[in-house]
């Protein structure tokens, strides 16, 4: 009798929410205009189709719809741009409008409603002091080329003691490039045979490449114990403790030196103190996870690619020599090895749908209003695949951009556009081009002989990763 009447209830809820959600429909799209878009169920939207590789369902949800279509995720509406086209219209053309983010559950958990890439809060004072402090420290080069030097360094010495034999080059990256930003940023760096590094930053990596849609859109699953959830506690809390205890030590040190890294600039400026770890903890996971994965992919594409890589070796060894490292200065000398690390940005798009935006005030893109309220998501992977825009857009092709002098540059847009583009840009860039080209001159990489090559479809949560692999690095000058 209990189950017969229970029975009815749900049913009924059912139906309601169905009507309800129909009428909303009806009403939203026409009052709006909203773009086209799927349909959806009631209250969960087309949630459950975007649990792996959204990226790739938004792309060819795009072909069906249009450039700029709508979808529900949960109760959220969610307009998907996937062109630069309207890329460009919404954050550069109505960029005050589209500067916010979403206020989503998983984010306030994960940042205590504090650090850079929230709405929370003091964001906006944070991500200047990052910006000034990462301009004065990369860009005007305070200490930059020395850290990098140093880590280059170690790293060629650990490829060299394994030359010749197939190496799981993740951990190297990883850990080149995190201790060139805790060198930055803590003046700290960790030696290779520290497991706790290594250990923490395999988390890191696996927290960026586990898809949370489920958890981002359907905030019931966060009650539910699944080891998606655990996983992104536990790495929220272990990076936190990590430079919790960093910035802890820092500020003992600052009492009697002169500041010497980003965070004793944090420390020295009263206003951004209280959010310090979200502040570190913003550039950390963002800025290793996804400088280090760009590396990974370059790393393989090259593998894949050896007549490529020669050209790069050639115009290296031409400009500087193989005595001599290159240095940031021979950038615009190199202009076959900036087209192919532009290649690498295009074809890893390593944040396929950067980082959600909110929209703070009604806008007007292709004809279609998209409402105050709305999640807007820019899908740099559609931008960049884009059959209109390139040539064979799947193949792996740094000439492209060589028709006279770089064509087309300005739609690779892996850091996004706009106020909020990403400020970690040119701390990441030098990376990439200084890890890179120092690997190339020094070194010739391959897969190991008989070996398969990874499928190219990669890993994605919010990060897109390739899948694990192992190289050769070949000596090129004993
Ligand atoms: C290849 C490396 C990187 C790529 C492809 C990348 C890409 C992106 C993208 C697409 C966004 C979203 C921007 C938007 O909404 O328009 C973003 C935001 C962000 N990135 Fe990066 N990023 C990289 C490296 C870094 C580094 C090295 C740092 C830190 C030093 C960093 C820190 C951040 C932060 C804090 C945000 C949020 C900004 C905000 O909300 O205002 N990123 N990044």
């Amino acid at each position: 009798m209990a189950f017969t009447f229970l029975f009815s209830l749900v049913q009924t809820l059912i139906l309601l929410a169905s009507c309800l959600y129909f009428v909303y429909k009806v009403v939203v799209h026409r009052r709006y205009n909203l773009p086209p878009g799927p349909q959806g169920w009631p209250l969960i939207g087309s949630v459950l189709q975007c649990c792996e590789h959204t990226y790739l369902t938004f792309h060819k949800w795009s072909q069906t719809y249009d450039d700029v279509f709508s979808v529900r995720l949960g109760v959220q509406l969610v307009v998907v741009l996937n062109s630069y086209d309207a890329i460009r219209d919404a954050f550069l053309h109505s960029s005050t409008k589209v500067a916010d983010r979403p206020k989503q559950w998983i984010i306030s958990r994960a940042t205590n409603q504090k650090g850079v890439a929230t709405p929370w809060n003091d964001w906006k004072v944070t991500r200047k002091h990052m910006i000034k402090t990462l301009n004065e420290y990369v860009v005007k080069n305070k200490g930059m080329e020395k850290i990098l030097k140093t880590e280059c360094d170690v790293l060629e010495k650990y490829i060299s003691n394994a030359a010749g034999k197939p190496i799981y080059p993740k951990d190297a990256i990883y850990i080149a490039i995190g201790n060139v930003f805790c060198s930055l940023v803590f003046s700290k760096r960790f030696e290779y045979s520290n497991d706790d590094f290594k250990t923490l930053l395999a988390k890191v990596s696996k927290k960026a490449a586990s898809n949370t849609d489920l958890l981002t859109f359907l905030p019931l699953f966060w009650y539910i114990p699944t080891t998606k959830k655990r996983l992104f506690l536990s790495v929220e809390a272990e990076v936190s403790s990590l430079i919790e205890a960093i910035i802890t030590e820092r500020r003992q040190q600052l009492l009697d030196r002169e500041p010497e890294n980003i965070i004793d600039s944090f420390l020295i400026n009263p206003g951004n103190t209280t959010n310090l770890v979200e502040a570190a903890k913003s550039m950390f996971m963002p800025g290793i996870n996804s400088t280090s994965s760009t590396l990974l992919w370059g790393i393989l594409y090259l593998a894949l690619n050896p007549e490529i890589q020669e050209k790069c070796y050639s115009e290296i060894v031409e400009v500087v020599g193989i005595e001599q490292h290159v240095s940031l200065q021979n950038r615009e000398s190199l202009p076959y090895v900036e087209a192919t690390i532009l290649e690498i940005h295009r074809c890893a798009s390593v944040l396929p749908l950067g980082v959600p935006r909110l929209v703070n005030a009604d806008i007007n893109i292709n004809g279609h209003t998209i409402p105050k309220g709305s999640t807007v998501i820019a899908n740099i992977w559609a931008n960049h695949m884009n059959e209109k825009k390139w040539v064979n857009p799947y193949k792996f092709n740094p000439d492209r951009f060589m028709v006279d002098g770089i064509t087309n540059k300005n739609h690779v847009i892996p850091f996004s556009i706009g106020l909020r583009a990403c400020p970690g840009q040119d701390f990441a860039k030098v990376n990439i081009f200084t890890i890179i080209t120092r690997l190339m001159q020094n070194f010739m990489f391959k897969l190991p002989p008989g070996s398969k090559a990874p499928s190219m479809v990669g890993k994605t949560g919010e990060a897109r990763q390739a899948f694990d692999y192992d190289v050769v690095f070949e000596i090129r000058h004993k």
